[in-house]
């Protein structure tokens, strides 16, 4: 079984279990291994090809929730699966519309979770499906008419659910087992051909019609010949919603029963449009309120000081800094903010301390000069002087704030900031052990396989943490790269000017043409952002397998990689210091697998930060594993 195929079902198990990694060692599922061979639990497959067929992953207290795009988006799997088998777990929210690609589907059970959402219309495209099990779940909604174009269906069970409308004309003289009872459906029963008592539609009160008693003309419904021995429904016709005394309001000329149903259907989704309207704008209200509030509690100083005038040329070595803090009058226009997460010296924080201080230029990037500068008492820090005047004063100061607010011990948070038409200023602690840059291409080459995977599994948390545990607020780096990797005094990595420029727009253009968003509740371009990271990521990747430069001799490390991989000299690939320490041949050909999909030319193709932050833990837990088998 291919490493893809591997990665993506440790991947939806993940997703299953709700993020929890240790359920693919509970059932045996490591990348290091084949699923078909290994036998992997839950997964059974075709002996011929070795293809996987059946996933059947009943009763394990899965919790999360179900990602079929992942599966039936990858074709060797959609090609392959006819089996998948959940019942008795705790899988929240919907099925996604994604299942219709897994054409090869016959059995889909899902029976006994939390499901919840209307049913994908996608469903009615798997025209081999035979039983369809989503019942003891929290559907609601229609059922789309077009399920009732599957010809080899003969199992549906969707008792105890919160489905309604009609209930499609099923081809019931095929069907074995029907359930639909305990929902909202309403309309007349379809002709199920006398193969189903009363008790397959029972709990439906606006449901009438043979084979239930309560006839869809007001009388009851007499025994029909072919129904198969019918058992007396249970539920009184009272009970069961008998409406017979609203019946002759049919025949008058006023709207019929169906049509004031569909019209007032009509009005409660219009007012729910206009109630989600209204919440979206509240919700942005409060958003900018807390800012305004986060903007608030952060200590501010002096707003009018007269700038002491400074040399806006830089001379290397020289003894004072050279930030040019002048706006056109000649004053500071606003102050240095100094930000809630700083240590409490830097709540002192002033700007003409700053200004004052000797500065020592430490490195000029594309995007501004970085200054080292070292105060009276002795603490250090490093200014970022940033030249790219696109980004907008109001947006850096929001986005200041809010990292400030982020608290990951592995992304610097800056200690204070400051923002003119002019100028931007950053202030972060220094960090004496230099930059994953250094640490790899710098002279000394001591960063093993361990170490290397370590920093791997750890900025891929990081990251992951930034763009999606934060939700709404989720901010993408914008200029990842390894000398923005720096290490702290544990040799622990540090993503460094987090969020700085808002989103390289060269990368971004770069890595993110022709994209498409497919969320709704993220911009297009905090998406393609998002992506950019990923390609930004899998760069830094190639960096730690490789030890070689981003770009060498005018080749770039991407392009390089894979024309090596292509010629299947994957070996040639790795840094020479690894494979002369050992490394698992087998781990790096897998972690080189994540960096080659993140830096994929299509945006849209490579994965999430989260889906590769799985996969790397999984590679350092089995690294980790061996490495205690070895001892
Ligand atoms: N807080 C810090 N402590 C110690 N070294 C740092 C710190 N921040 C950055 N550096 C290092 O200083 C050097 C210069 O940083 P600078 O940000 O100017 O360059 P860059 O990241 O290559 O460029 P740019 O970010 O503008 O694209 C880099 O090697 C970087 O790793």
């Amino acid at each position: 079984v291919d490493y893809e195929v591997k990665s993506t079902m440790i991947l939806f198990l993940a997703q299953l279990s709700g993020n929890d990694s240790h359920q693919n060692f509970t059932l045996n599922w490591k990348l290091g291994s084949d699923p078909c061979i290994d036998q992997w639990q839950g997964v059974e497959c075709d002996t011929k090809n070795s293809s996987i067929k059946n996933l059947l992953l009943d009763k394990l207290s899965l919790s999360g929730t179900l990602d079929v795009a992942m599966l039936c988006n990858l074709h060797p799997l959609a090609a392959s699966l006819i089996y998948l088998s959940l019942d008795g777990n705790g899988v929240h929210g919907g099925i996604p519309e994604e299942i219709g690609s897994c054409k090869q589907l016959t059995q889909l059970h899902l029976s006994g979770n939390q499901l919840s959402g209307t049913l994908p219309s996608s469903l009615s495209k798997l025209n081999n499906l035979k039983s369809l099990d989503i019942s003891n779940n929290k559907f609601s909604g229609q059922l789309h008419p077009d399920l009732a174009r599957i010809s080899t269906l003969n199992m549906f069970l969707a008792q105890n659910n919160q489905l309604s409308g009609e209930i499609p004309p099923f081809n019931f003289s095929n069907f074995d087992r029907l359930d639909v009872s305990f929902n909202n459906f309403s309309g007349v029963i379809p002709d199920i051909h006398g193969h189903f008592t009363s008790e397959s539609f029972l709990g439906n009160p606006q449901l009438c019609g043979d084979p239930l008693p309560k006839s869809c003309t007001g009388s009851p419904v007499p025994a029909s010949k072919d129904s198969k021995e019918r058992k007396e429904s249970p539920v009184p016709a009272a009970a069961a919603g008998d409406n017979s005394d609203e019946e002759p309001k049919k025949s008058s000329k006023g709207p019929s029963k169906e049509q004031i149903l569909m019209y007032s259907g009509y009005a409660a989704i219009g007012a729910l449009v206009i109630l989600l309207i209204v919440w979206k704008l509240c919700r942005r209200k409060k958003k900018e309120k807390r800012i305004e509030a986060l903007n608030e509690k952060v200590v501010t100083q002096g707003s009018a000081q007269k700038a002491s005038h400074v040399s806006s040329e830089y001379r290397a070595g020289v003894s004072r800094s050279d930030f040019s803090l002048t706006s056109e009058s000649g004053m500071v226009s606003q102050s240095l903010v100094v930000l809630s997460n700083s240590r409490n010296t830097m709540h002192e924080l002033k700007l003409e301390d700053l200004l004052k201080a000797p500065a020592e230029l430490i490195g000029r990037g594309k995007n501004g000069s970085l200054y080292k500068v070292v105060f009276e008492n002795g603490t250090t820090v490093v200014v970022k002087r940033i030249i790219d005047r696109s980004v907008p004063g109001r947006d850096f100061k929001q986005r200041m704030q809010i990292l400030s607010q982020v608290k990951h011990p592995y992304v610097l948070s800056p200690l204070a900031f400051y923002c003119s038409k002019q100028e931007k200023l950053l202030v972060y602690e220094y960090q004496q052990n230099g930059s994953l840059f250094k640490l790899l291409h710098g002279a000394q080459k001591a960063f093993d396989w361990s170490s290397r995977l370590g920093v791997a599994a750890t900025t891929a948390e990081a990251l992951a943490f930034m763009h999606q545990e934060l939700g709404q607020q989720g901010i993408s780096h914008g200029n990842l790269k390894s000398s923005n990797i720096l290490l702290n005094k544990n040799m622990e990595p540090c993503i460094s000017e987090y969020g700085v420029m808002g989103g390289d727009d060269d990368q971004q253009q770069q890595h993110s043409s022709s994209f498409v968003s497919p969320f709704t509740s993220m911009s297009s371009s905090d998406h393609a952002a998002f992506k950019a990271d990923v390609y930004g990521f899998g760069v830094i990747l190639l960096e730690l397998l490789t030890g070689k430069l981003v770009k060498s001799e005018g080749m770039e490390l991407t392009e390089w990689v894979q024309s090596v991989v292509r010629e299947e000299w994957t070996g040639e690939v790795f840094d020479r210091t690894l494979i002369s320490e050992y490394a698992s041949e087998e781990r790096m050909v897998n972690l080189l697998q994540v960096a080659i999909r993140c830096v994929n030319r299509s945006p849209e193709a490579r994965p999430s930060i989260n889906q590769v932050a799985l996969i790397i833990n999984t590679i350092k837990e089995e690294e980790e594993k061996s490495l205690i088998y070895q001892v």
